[in-house]
Parts: C-alpha cells; sequence; structure tokens
C-alpha cells in the first residue's frame, strides 16, 4: 500500500519530467535521454538483481566493501560499445554524445544515482586465444541502466533512465515504466531465495593442465633471468560443473556473506554471468580526489593467530613478495603524477586479511587536476603490475605467449562513472565466469626472478577457494 501511494505520485511526477523531455527532444530533432531519481522504499539490492535477470538480458550488481555504494542495474537505456585498441577513446566520445542529449532530475550530490554507466572492459583487446565462452563481453561496454536501484549511505535511491523521441506520449511512458519498477519490487520482494549451497558431489572440478602451467612458470622465469622483463602475472582457468544450473544470485549472495571486505559484482548477459569477490580496488575518483591501491604479494592465513602473525611476518619481510608489490608501488604513483597536482603513498605496505590468504596493501591518493576524470585514468592505470607485470608491454606479451587462454573480463576494471567523471573501478579478481551449467573460475600469480612453480600453483588454490566455496564446490577444490 505504501508502495503503491508512492508510486502514484512517482508517476505523476515522472510523466512531467518525461513531458519535458520530449518537448526538448521534438525542439531538437533527436532523442534525448531522460534519467529520473526518486527516493525509494527499502529494497534488497540482490533480490533486485534475481528478479531483473528473470525479466531482462542485462544486469549488473556493483558494490564497495563498506556497502556504502550498492548498484543494482537493470536493462540497457542506452550501450556504450567498443572493440580493439581504441576502446578508450571511443568510449570516452560514446559518454560525451549522450552527455549532450540528457535531461537529468538527480540532485548531484547523492553518489551512484542519475544517468550512472555501468560495466567494464576486457583484459587484452589484442589477446590472440578469443574464447567462445566471452562472447557476450566485449572490449569495452558501458551502459546506463533502464532502471537504476541504488542504496547510498543507508538511503534507498531508483532512477529510471529512458530515451524519449518526439513521437512518444509522456503519459503512456511513465505508467509503462512504473509498471517495470513496481514488477522488479514486488518480484524482489516476493522472490523466494534458494540459497542452499548445492552439494559438493554434485560439481566436478577440472583443475585444467597443472603440469603446462608450472611450466609456464618456469619459462616466465627464465625470460624474467634473461632480463626480457621484470615481472608478469600468469593466471589459469578452472572449470567447475554442476548438475544443474548455476543461480547467480544465489552465489553472489555466498560471496557477499563469504568474503565481507571485498568489491563484489555480478554482470549478466543472458545466460552468462560474470561474477567475483575482489579485494582490489583500480581506483576511485570522487571531485578533485583520487583512490587508487595497491594489492600484490601474497600468503595464506594461519591456522591460529600465532600461525597467522608469523606469516603474515614473513609475508612483510619477504623479499619476493615485497619486490612485487614495489613494481605496483612505483608505476601506480609514477602514472597518476601527471593527472595529480600531489600524490601520496605510504612508504610500507600493510597487510590486507581475508579470509583464505593475507596480502601485502598500499593505499595510494592524489588531488586530480582540473579537466581530469576517472576516464582520463583508465587506460593508464590498466593493466597494473598486480595483474598485467612490468614493464607492461613485455608482460603482456608474454601473458598472450605463455598463458595460452582468453582472459576475457577477468583482471580488468569494473565499475561505474557518472556524467560529471566520477566513479570507481575494482579489478575482477577471485572471479567466475557463469553459463548455466558451467564456471569457469581464474586466478594469477605474479612472477618475479625467484618466483617458484609450485609455490606459485598453491598460491592459485588459494585465491580459487572463495569462488569454489561460493559455488558450493569447496571440498572439491584440490
Ligand atoms: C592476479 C591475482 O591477484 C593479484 C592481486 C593480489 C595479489 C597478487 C599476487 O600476490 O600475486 C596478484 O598480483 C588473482 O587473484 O588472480
Amino acid at each position: 500500500m505504501v508502495i503503491s501511494n508512492l508510486m502514484l505520485t512517482n508517476q505523476q511526477q515522472l510523466q512531467q519530467f518525461l513531458a519535458r523531455g520530449i518537448k526538448r527532444a521534438t525542439a531538437l530533432q533527436r532523442q534525448i535521454l531522460c534519467s529520473f531519481t526518486t527516493e525509494a522504499p527499502v529494497f534488497d539490492a540482490v533480490e533486485i538483481f534475481r528478479s531483473g535477470m528473470t525479466l531482462v538480458n542485462e544486469c549488473m550488481y556493483w558494490s564497495t566493501p563498506d556497502r556504502s555504494l550498492r548498484l543494482t542495474g537493470i536493462g540497457s537505456a542506452v550501450t556504450a560499445e567498443a572493440n580493439g585498441t581504441q576502446r578508450w577513446r571511443q568510449i570516452t566520445q560514446q559518454l560525451k554524445q549522450i552527455k549532450q542529449v540528457t535531461l537529468q532530475s538527480a540532485p548531484a550530490e547523492i553518489p551512484g544515482t542519475g544517468p550512472l554507466w555501468l560495466g567494464g572492459f576486457s583484459f587484452d583487446p589484442l589477446q590472440p586465444n578469443k574464447d567462445e565462452i566471452w562472447r557476450a563481453y566485449p572490449d569495452a561496454q558501458l551502459m546506463i541502466p533502464g532502471f537504476l536501484f541504488t542504496v547510498s549511505n543507508n538511503r534507498y535511491w531508483i532512477t529510471v533512465n529512458v530515451m524519449v523521441g518526439a513521437s512518444d506520449d509522456a503519459c503512456k511512458l511513465a505508467d509503462e515504466l512504473i509498471k517495470k519498477q513496481y514488477a522488479l519490487l514486488n518480484g524482489s520482494s516476493e522472490s523466494n531465495p534458494t540459497r542452499e549451497p548445492q552439494s559438493p558431489a554434485a560439481l566436478k572440478v577440472d583443475q585444467g593442465d597443472a603440469a603446462y602451467w608450472k611450466q609456464a612458470v618456469s619459462q616466465a622465469v627464465d625470460k624474467i633471468l634473461q632480463n626480457q622483463l621484470q615481472k608478469t602475472v600468469l593466471a589459469r582457468k578452472v572449470l567447475v560443473r554442476s548438475e544443474q544450473p548455476f543461480r547467480p544470485a544465489d552465489v553472489l549472495r555466498n560471496l557477499l556473506e563469504m568474503q565481507p571486505d571485498c568489491y563484489h559484482f555480478a554482470i549478466s548477459r543472458g545466460s552468462c554471468c560474470f561474477l567475483g569477490a575482489t579485494p582490489e580496488r583500480l581506483t576511485a575518483v570522487q571531485g578533485s580526489r583520487v583512490d587508487a591501491a595497491c594489492l600484490a604479494g601474497s600468503i595464506a592465513r594461519g591456522n591460529n593467530e600465532t600461525e597467522d602473525r608469523e606469516l603474515a611476518e614473513y609475508l612483510r619481510n619477504d623479499m619476493k613478495n615485497r619486490a612485487e608489490h614495489a613494481f605496483v608501488v612505483d608505476m601506480l604513483q609514477h602514472t597518476l603524477e601527471p593527472f595529480c597536482e600531489t600524490v601520496q603513498a605510504k612508504n610500507q605496505p600493510e597487510l590486507m586479511k581475508l579470509q583464505y590468504i593475507q596480502h601485502l596493501y598500499t593505499p595510494v591518493t592524489g588531488t586530480l587536476k582540473p579537466n581530469e576524470t576517472i576516464l582520463s585514468l583508465l587506460p593508464e592505470l590498466h593493466p597494473t603490475p598486480a595483474v598485467g607485470g612490468f614493464p607492461r608491454e613485455e608482460a603482456i606479451q608474454q601473458i598472450r605467449i605463455l598463458e595460452n587462454m582468453d582472459r576475457g573480463w577477468y583482471a580488468s576494471p569494473i565499475g561505474w562513472v557518472d556524467s560529471q567523471g566520477n566513479g570507481e573501478y575494482a579489478v575482477a579478481l577471485r572471479s567466475a565466469l557463469i553459463d548455466n551449467r558451467d564456471a569457469w573460475l581464474f586466478a594469477g600469480c605474479g612472477i618475479v626472478a625467484d618466483s617458484n612453480p609450485e609455490d606459485e600453483y598453491a598460491e592459485t588454490c588459494l585465491k580459487l577457494r572463495p569462488m569454489l566455496s561460493a559455488l558450493g564446490g569447496h571440498h572439491n577444490e584440490k
């Protein structure tokens, strides 16, 4: 009842707003993007994602580790897409064009509302082993969702985005949009989450060719010793097959519960869903403030407090891990400098402790120069040496040669950008691409001169554990 009354008021306001948009579209003789935001009753962002997936092809969920921002985008009002090495420039251009024809009601000061672009990028547009499994995920794809459900600092907002033209009828359109919005909210409150993990016996895990991967690590070490490069990052892919189709919303919910201190994301495209819980921020921009993070260097968690502390101490002082980490800190600082008035990074890395693994972590902050946006930073920052290596070109070349697989969107920027150029992107690690009964999981390791193939393989197993657990198959991972 409360919802219905609210809907009625919103419908009238939406109708008036759309009428303004249609008038402008008529005057300009082109389509206009109308972006209408209202405060909303409490909703469950994951259940909205679940209910959206039953209605449309494209849905996206994204949230920050502290959950101060949760975004669920349903459908697409506008899609910007690009392939190949010019993808950053092309995407930026498409975003600028849409900005010129946007009519926005959102109070600009509420982050994560209004005509936000949600989406991501592939790891390497020049990667030679294109794999069919990534067919729904181009090199760059950002969408302004038809409906954006935002939870921002415990307040709830809905943004309706729609392209309107001279021939549209504001009354009819508002009616349709409110009905769809109601179906999403209603579907989410009625949906009955089936969260029982599948029994591990119902899952088959194919670890791929371990010997091949270890051999690739040895080859990378040889190249590093021959001074062809200083660091690369090699990843591998594991296939988990289930007797029943995976339910991405359940897997997402498991990840939120089991890996609370991470960014969470899920991007569904038809029967496929790429999702994960990643500890790594690439960058965030809010006004002139820029934040980035260096995350590289890893060790297992201990079985008790003493062991955990000893492992942490080992990690902090281990030259191999410190070297892996230092490449990332140096690169981030140097890359941000031309875009910033000031850049600061701590001298010593901190520890980031997750359920199964701990990492060396150095936050970096800066003050952005005027006219720079998050979109100016992405092409420079991606891939950092945490997921690519150093020097970048040589490291990526080795990945192409040695990995023998398509990373797709794994280890790439996933996030959002608003019309002012504010936004936030996480690095899509600890992730899986689900397609019906199949899930491909990805994990990689930084390889430096004294890397040992067996140890690196063991590290990938640690990094795969969170996703295996979320899929319900942690007993099968070795
Ligand atoms: C490439 C991955 O992790 C990166 C992030 C943190 C620590 C890393 C490491 O210690 O090798 C990697 O650089 C992955 O999880 O697939």
